[in-house]
């Protein structure tokens, strides 16, 4: 494994006695994308505040080798992050918030990149106060970026963005990405976490219960045939019987079990007079795949 940007060990915090970080450990690989995902208040936004020292927790936080404390961060210039709802100076436009946090003989042209890169030219110039929920968004998104840091920490980044500008940002974070920048992304968009993120985290009551990267957990999801017919109500009679699974819903759509054979699926239904005229296979989807897993650990 490349080495790690960001070690996070043996972390708890509790707030009023009641744990909400309970022994979390986990590791950001130099150049990947680690996305944490979990149910609301499952402890997401409690790990990216403490790993910024912005509260104090239990355990051992190291950003590029070096510790984190509560009251002494220097470490944190090389770290940018956008956590829960962004702020700007409402009476200032879009481009005077980003200088006054932009460092450097480069400043405007590093502002430049990233305004153009998140397609934010048209606005930049008008006081941040009349920006929509997602212009502020992507503003927030513009700050963390600014002074090209090594580890990004981002909760919930396509808060309010339309479809164009989650890709853009999307994009974006890949392009950094490609030139070795390291990101821990909270997201409920869970498709879209797919497309971004190399490693998972899952976490649920304070506690990891996953640690994986995105292939492997994808290589276990569910696989399935849908099979249109010209008598889809028998059709799931018929597989019924025979013993496959049937998903219940509108279409014929079965579980393939590792040792199901296509073959064997349809010949049921051909064996029984059903003619079949289209057959797709579908698989799972980061989604159900992790609310599978929540599932089996709440149980
Ligand atoms: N300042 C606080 N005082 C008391 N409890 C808190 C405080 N901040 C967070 N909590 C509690 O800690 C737990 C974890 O909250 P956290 O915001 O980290 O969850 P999350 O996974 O980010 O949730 P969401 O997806 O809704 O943003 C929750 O039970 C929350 O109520």
């Amino acid at each position: 494994m490349a080495d790690a940007i960001l070690t996070v060990n043996h972390l708890n915090k509790s707030y009023r006695h009641q744990p909400v970080l309970r022994d979390v450990s986990f590791e950001c690989a130099q150049g990947h994308i680690v996305g944490l995902v979990g149910a609301n208040g499952a402890g997401k936004t409690t790990i990216m505040k403490a790993v910024l020292g912005l509260i104090k927790a239990d355990g051992d936080i190291r950003i590029t080798g070096t510790t984190m404390q509560f009251d002494h961060h220097p470490i944190l210039t090389v770290v940018g992050a956008l956590i829960e709802y962004p702020s700007s100076y409402p009476y200032m436009s879009g481009w005077d918030n980003l200088r006054l946090f932009a460092d450097g003989l480069d400043a405007q042209a590093r502002i430049s990149t990233v305004v153009s890169a998140l397609n934010m030219s048209s606005y930049i110039h008008q006081k941040a106060r009349h920006y929509s929920l997602g212009m502020k968004q992507k503003l927030g998104v513009a700050l963390a970026f600014l002074n090209k840091p090594q580890l990004v920490i981002l909760d919930e980044p396509m808060n309010g963005l339309d479809p164009q500008g989650t890709k853009e940002l999307r994009d974006f974070i890949l392009k950094e990405k490609q030139a070795g920048v390291t990101f821990l992304i909270s997201s409920h968009i869970l498709s879209e976490l797919q497309k971004l993120a190399d490693d998972l985290v899952v976490i649920d009551h304070g506690r990891i219960i996953k640690k994986t990267t995105m292939t492997a957990l994808l290589a276990t999801t569910d696989h399935f045939l849908v099979i249109t017919t010209d008598h889809d109500g028998q059709a799931k009679t018929i597989l019924t019987t025979a013993g496959y699974q049937v998903v219940a819903g509108p279409i014929v759509k079965v579980h393939l079990a590792p040792a199901d054979q296509v073959a064997d699926v349809l010949s049921v239904l051909t064996s029984h007079g059903i003619a079949v005229t289209d057959v797709q296979h579908a698989d799972a989807d980061l989604e159900s795949t992790i609310l599978k897993l929540l599932a089996v650990t709440s149980a």
